[in-house]
């Protein structure tokens, strides 16, 4: 099982979500950006380290949700969600191949990665 920490970044009231490249696993799906949690590494510092290597921003982490375990047909998740604000930076896309500033009902239309469906629900519910 993999750990991996993501985050829904509130940026001018609207939420970031990003699309994984062609060369990434799950290519083009949408995703929250964030990674792999490190050895010795606590989620909160995994997601803004991840937040800043992947989008060179800065982000202010605020309430964990509801952590899902998904099996993909080659390997199994737990994704870990957090919310967040966006604080400093400028937004550049260091992995990804394109992003979308969405309010919640622009967000479900988006070809998700399967683990993303239940925090999904659950951010647009709250
Ligand atoms: N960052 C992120 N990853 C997600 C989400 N949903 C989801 O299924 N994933 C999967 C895709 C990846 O397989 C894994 C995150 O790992 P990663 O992005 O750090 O690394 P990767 O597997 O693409 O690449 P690699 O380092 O193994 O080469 O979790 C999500 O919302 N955010």
């Amino acid at each position: 099982m993999i750990y991996v920490t993501c985050a829904i970044i509130n940026f001018d009231d609207k939420i970031l979500a990003v699309q994984r490249s062609e060369t990434m696993k799950l290519p083009f799906k949408w995703e929250f950006a964030g990674g792999k949690i490190e050895v010795g590494e606590s989620e909160i510092d995994c997601i803004k380290r991840e937040i800043f290597e992947e989008l060179n921003i800065q982000i202010e982490v605020k309430e964990r949700l509801t952590p899902v375990v998904h099996q993909y047909p080659n390997f199994k998740i737990k994704l870990i969600p957090y919310t967040a604000l966006y604080v400093s930076g400028d937004l550049k896309l260091r992995e990804h191949c394109d992003f979308v500033l969405a309010n919640k009902n622009e967000l479900i239309n988006l070809d998700w990665a399967e683990a993303d469906l239940p925090i999904l629900k659950e951010f647009v519910e709250l």
